[in-house]
C-alpha cells in the first residue's frame, strides 16, 4: 500500500494541569518520510504531547491538525491513521498474542487479517509463542505485542512512547529497524524518548522544557 502524503501541524499548543504548566506556544509541522524525537525530562510532558497529537487529549490552548492527501482529518478519525506504542496501553492477558491482534484487526477492519497478523508476529519475533496466553509472557515479550499491534493496520504515522521499554538488545534492534523501515517507506515517525542516543538517530527534535 503506498504511503499517503501526510502533514501533522501544531499551532500555539499549550498544556497545563492546574498550576502545572508543561509547555506553551508550541508550533511545528511534521511531514511524511521524517523521524521526530520528542525529548524532555521525566514529567516534562512528552506523553501528554503525544496524547494531544493522537487526539486523545484536548490541549489547554492551541490546535493540532492532521492532513492526509491535503484533506483535513477530523480529530475523532485521526487515530485511524496512527499506530501507538505506549506504557499505558493494555494487552488482554487471558488471550494469546494472535487473539489480541485478531481482536484489534476486527475493530480496525484490517483486510487480510490472518496473513497480516502472522506477518507482524514474525516481525516482532513472537511467531513461536503466538498462541500462548499473553499473561504468560515476559515484560519484553508483552512490549513486542504492543509493537505488533501498532503495525497491524499499516498506519502512515507511528507514535512510539518509550518503545524500548523492557526490551533486550535484539528487541531494541528490532524496534530500530521497524522505525527505519517506516520512515524509508514514507511514513512519519514520532518517538518520545529519555535516551539521547535514540533521539540522535531522528531527523529532528521537539524538545519540551518544564515551566512551573
Ligand atoms: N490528566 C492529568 N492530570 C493532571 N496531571 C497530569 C495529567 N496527565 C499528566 N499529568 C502531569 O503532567 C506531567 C507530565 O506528564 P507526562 O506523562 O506527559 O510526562 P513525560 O515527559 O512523558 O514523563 P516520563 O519521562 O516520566 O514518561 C506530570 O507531572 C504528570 O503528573
Amino acid at each position: 500500500m503506498p504511503t499517503p502524503s501526510i502533514q501533522l501541524t501544531a499551532r500555539g499548543l499549550g498544556q497545563q494541569f492546574g498550576r502545572l504548566v508543561l509547555f506553551r506556544d508550541m508550533d511545528f509541522s511534521l511531514h511524511a518520510g521524517t523521524s521526530v524525537a520528542v525529548t524532555g525530562a521525566n514529567g516534562s510532558g512528552k506523553s501528554t504531547l503525544l496524547r494531544i497529537l493522537l487526539g486523545l487529549l484536548t490541549p489547554t490552548v492551541g490546535e493540532v491538525q492532521l492532513q492526509v492527501e491535503a484533506k483535513a482529518v477530523p480529530r475523532a478519525e485521526r487515530v485511524q491513521h496512527m499506530g501507538l506504542v505506549a506504557p499505558y496501553l493494555g494487552v488482554y492477558e487471558a488471550l494469546s498474542a494472535r487473539e489480541n491482534l485478531s481482536f484489534l484487526a476486527k475493530a480496525r477492519r484490517v483486510p487480510g487479517a490472518d496473513d497480516r497478523i502472522a506477518a507482524v508476529l514474525d516481525r516482532v519475533g513472537l511467531a513461536d509463542r503466538a498462541d500462548d496466553a499473553v499473561g504468560t509472557y515476559s515484560s519484553g515479550m508483552q512490549q513486542r505485542v504492543k509493537v505488533a499491534a501498532a503495525l497491524l493496520h499499516e498506519p502512515p504515522i507511528l507514535i512510539l512512547d518509550e518503545p524500548s521499554t523492557n526490551l533486550d538488545a535484539p528487541g531494541r534492534s528490532m524496534v530500530r529497524t521497524v522505525q527505519d523501515e517506516h520512515v524509508a517507506q514514507g511514513g512519519l515517525l514520532i518517538v518520545a524518548t529519555n535516551h539521547a542516543s535514540e533521539a540522535e538517530t531522528c531527523d529532528r527534535t521537539v524538545a519540551i522544557g518544564a515551566h512551573q
